[in-house]
């Protein structure tokens, strides 16, 4: 079974890394990462040890940019998110490579011309291409308007289509739930509760690490009357943080794992437009990331906000690239 790769605005790029050797065990994400060949379908390779693969863990991972910083311009933010994917890809191209799936690149749904809308579309349209085909999607964000951008996607699936129950987990210090007559990288959480209501599904949210001095007093009462479950960053001790997720893991069928990388303290992540003066440990978010990628639950996953203009020494990049490598698992 052949799949047609979506049609994005800038094609994937060669990757490029350290060169130990052509062998297997060499093998880093640069060379391991496909720019060219179709990804195959879930379910189809054979595991190392040639025991059938279970579709959850051996769903081939798809890769697709989101270059946008369009949402954080619109919510005052510190611009430069658009430079993120390629600089995600970057710090991801050394790892050594341990998956046992493949990695596809797909490319970059670009926004231009400030028209957020109609790259979230974009990218929506591409996304659900890539989740009906059976791949364990990523998206390398862009401001956190790339949560929107996923959320049309992922509940245009076939997996939520035919009734699956959705749950969107947040790793962030915000809420994100402004009501704004434009929608930004604040406003994700607030459309999709809206579009979850417009086509009569309830709205699963849970947020980890919310930072309570910077979410106002509105923020905090829109997410009660939404029903969002939270945990306050200074709360997010390993097994609270455990219990938490796996509580809403409970209550749903599929994940869609969004991490606002401002979740970290600013020590670990400083490349971000709103940097934590707290913070959650990356120990905590790391186990969080195993923990959903052990689940079988994990449909999509996307990283956000990282703006490598405010980077130092690619750590905000680096740390993120763990992140994900760890959710491939
Ligand atoms: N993506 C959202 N970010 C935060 C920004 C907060 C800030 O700039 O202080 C929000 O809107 O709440
Ligand atoms: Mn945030
Ligand atoms: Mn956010």
């Amino acid at each position: 079974m052949s799949f047609q790769l979506p049609t994005v605005d800038v094609p994937p790029q060669p990757w490029t890394g350290r060169f130990d050797g052509d062998e297997a065990a060499h093998r880093r994400w640069w060379q391991a990462v496909d720019i060219n060949r179709t990804p195959g379908p879930a379910g189809v390779e054979a595991a190392p040890d040639g025991e059938p693969a279970t579709p959850a863990a051996r769903k081939p991972a798809a890769l697709l940019g989101f270059a946008s910083d369009e949402g954080v311009r619109r919510n005052k933010g510190r611009v430069g998110a658009a430079a993120a994917p390629a600089a995600l890809r970057k710090a991801l191209a050394p790892l050594a490579f341990h998956l046992d799936r493949t990695v596809a690149d797909v490319g970059d749904v670009v926004v231009s011309g400030g028209d957020l809308e109609a790259g979230q579309e974009r990218l929506g349209l591409a996304l659900a291409a890539l989740l009906d085909s059976g791949h364990q999607t990523v998206v390398l964000g862009g401001g956190h308007e790339t949560a929107y951008a996923s959320y049309l996607g992922v509940s245009a699936s076939s997996a939520v289509q035919s009734g699956q129950r959705l749950g969107v987990l947040n790793l962030d210090a915000h809420f994100d739930l402004r009501d704004e007559p434009v929608a930004s990288s604040g406003t994700p959480f607030l459309q999709m509760a809206c579009a979850e209501g417009d086509a009569g599904r309830e709205f699963r949210y849970a947020v980890v690490g919310i930072s309570e001095p910077n979410n106002t007093r509105v923020l905090f009462d829109t997410a009660e009357k939404l029903a969002v479950r939270y945990l306050l960053d200074e709360d997010c001790e390993a097994d609270r943080a455990r219990d938490f997720v796996a509580s809403f893991l409970a209550d749903i069928d599929v994940l869609y794992l969004t991490i606002d990388l401002d979740v970290l303290p600013a020590a670990v992540a400083p490349g971000v437009s709103a940097p934590a003066a707290y913070g959650v440990p990356l120990p905590v978010i790391s186990a969080v990331c195993r923990q959903v990628a052990r689940s079988g639950k994990l449909l999509h996953l996307d990283v956000a906000e990282l703006n490598p203009e405010f980077d130092i020494d690619g750590r905000t990049a680096k740390t993120a690239a763990r992140l994900v490598d760890t959710l491939l698992r």
